[in-house]
C-alpha cells in the first residue's frame, strides 16, 4: 500500500512520516510519497526531508518520493495535511473566516486533481483545518465514503484517555466516541462509553460519578467559563493543573486548547491519531472509527435524515468509511449534534464550501 502525505514538511505532516516508518506501518514493498508546494518554500524543504528520512531509517523506510504538483500525487491512502494554521501562542486572534479562505483553494487544487488524475480508490484523511470543509471539498468531488476528516477520532482518543486517567486506568479499557465539529464544538457521547470488563450496572454508576449531574446542554457555556479561568493564570504550569479538576469531557476540550496557547502545537498527538487511521484504512477489516464525514441522511436529527459534514462513529475499511454507527442518542446528545450540524452546514455555506 502506498501513502502520500499533502504537506509532508509542516509539523503534522513531518510527525506522520516519522510515526509511519517508526511504527513499520509500511513495508519495504511501499511507497511513501511526500507533496510540497511548486513555488513555496516546501518546493525544496520537500527533497531534504527524504533524504532525513532515509537517513534515519534506512533498514525500514519504505521507498520514498517526492511531489510537487497536484497532477502528480498517487497513492491508496492520501493525507491533506497541507495549508494554513491556527496560529499558537496567547493574545493570538483566530480567523476561521480567512483561515478556510486560504485552504479552501489548497483543498480544491488537490481534490481537482485527484478527481482527474487519480485512480477513482483513493481514500483521503483530512488533517488540515476547517477539517468540515476540507471533508466537503474533497467529498463532493471523489464520493462521500472516501473522505474521512480524522478531527473526531482524535478528539475520540482525548476524551478516553481523560476517562481513563481520571479512573487510574489504561486508555485500551475504554471505549466509547466523540461526534460533532472538531475542537470546542465536539460533541462528547457518554452514552457510547463502554469500560472493559465492568457490567452495564456498573458502568451506569462510573460514568454517573464522572459526569456529575452535568449534561450536555450546559456543554457550551462551561468550555466558555473554563477557557476564561485558565487563561487567567500565567504560570503554564499551573494553567495545566487547574485542568485537571475538569470532569473529562471538558478536559478534552481545554487541555489541547491550552495546548495550543502555550505555543506548542498538538503535532505530535494530531500524527498518532492520522497514523491510527491510516493503518484502520490499510488493516483490510472493517474497524469502528469516528471521523467526520459527508453525511446523506444516514442519520436522522431533529426528526429528519440530515445532510452535511458531521463527526460520527463510523465504520472504516480499505474502500473508506461504509456505515455510520450510532444508535440511540440520549436526547442531550441528539440536541446538541443537531445545533452543531446545523452550525457546521451553515459555515461550509459561508465559506464557499457544496460547490
Ligand atoms: N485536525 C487536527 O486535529 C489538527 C491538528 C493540528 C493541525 N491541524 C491542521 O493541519 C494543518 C497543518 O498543520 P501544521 O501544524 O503541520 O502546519 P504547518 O504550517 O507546520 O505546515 C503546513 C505545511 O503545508 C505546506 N503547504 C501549504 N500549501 C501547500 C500546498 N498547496 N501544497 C503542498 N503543501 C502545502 C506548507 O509548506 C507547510 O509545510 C493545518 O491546517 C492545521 O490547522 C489539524
Amino acid at each position: 500500500m502506498d501513502v502520500a502525505i499533502i504537506g509532508a514538511t509542516g509539523d503534522v505532516g513531518r510527525a506522520v512520516c516519522s510515526d509511519l516508518i517508526e511504527h513499520g506501518e509500511l513495508g519495504a514493498g511501499s511507497r511513501l510519497q511526500l507533496v510540497g508546494r511548486a513555488g513555496g518554500s516546501s518546493e525544496a524543504a520537500v527533497h531534504g526531508l527524504r533524504v532525513d528520512l532515509i537517513d534515519a531509517y534506512d533498514e525500514k523506510a519504505p521507498h520514498i518520493d517526492v511531489a510537487t504538483s497536484p497532477d502528480d500525487v498517487v497513492a491508496d491512502v492520501v493525507v491533506v495535511a497541507a495549508g494554513r494554521t491556527i496560529p499558537t501562542g496567547t493574545g493570538q486572534t483566530i480567523d476561521r473566516d480567512r483561515l478556510a479562505a486560504d485552504n479552501r483553494i489548497v483543498f480544491e487544487q488537490y481534490a481537482d486533481s485527484l478527481a482527474r488524475h487519480g485512480s477513482g480508490h483513493e481514500v483521503v484523511i483530512v488533517v488540515s483545518n476547517p477539517v468540515e470543509l476540507a471533508v466537503e471539498v474533497f467529498a463532493r468531488r471523489l464520493g462521500r465514503h472516501r473522505v474521512i476528516g480524522m478531527g473526531a477520532w482524535l478528539d475520540t482518543l482525548r476524551f478516553r484517555r481523560e476517562i481513563a486517567a481520571t479512573l487510574g486506568i489504561r486508555r485500551q479499557r475504554v471505549s466509547g466516541f466523540v461526534a460533532g465539529q472538531h475542537g470546542d464544538r465536539m460533541v462528547p457521547l457518554w452514552s457510547t462509553v463502554r469500560l472493559r470488563g465492568l457490567d452495564a450496572d456498573e458502568r451506569l454508576e462510573i460514568v454517573e460519578r464522572l459526569r456529575g449531574d452535568r449534561t450536555l446542554a450546559s456543554f457550551a457555556s462551561e468550555i466558555a467559563t473554563a477557557k476564561a479561568h485558565v487563561t487567567t493564570q500565567t504560570d503554564m504550569a499551573a494553567a495545566f493543573g487547574m485542568v485537571d479538576a475538569f470532569p473529562p469531557d471538558l478536559q478534552a476540550v481545554i487541555r489541547p486548547y491550552l495546548t495550543h496557547t502555550s505555543g506548542a502545537k498538538t503535532a505530535n498527538g494530531t500524527a498518532s491519531a492520522t497514523v491510527d487511521l491510516i493503518r484502520t484504512v490499510l488493516d483490510g477489516r472493517d474497524i469502528v472509527v469516528a471521523g467526520q464525514v459527508l453525511l446523506d441522511g444516514e442519520i436522522e436529527l431533529g426528526g429528519m435524515p440530515w445532510r452535511g459534514v458531521l463527526g460520527v462513529p463510523v465504520a472504516v475499511g480499505p474502500e473508506g468509511w461504509t456505515r455510520v454507527m450510532l444508535d440511540d442518542l440520549a436526547p442531550d446528545e441528539s440536541r446538541l449534534l443537531w445545533e452543531v450540524g446545523q452550525a457546521i452546514n451553515e459555515a461550509i455555506v459561508a465559506w464557499g464550501g457544496g460547490q
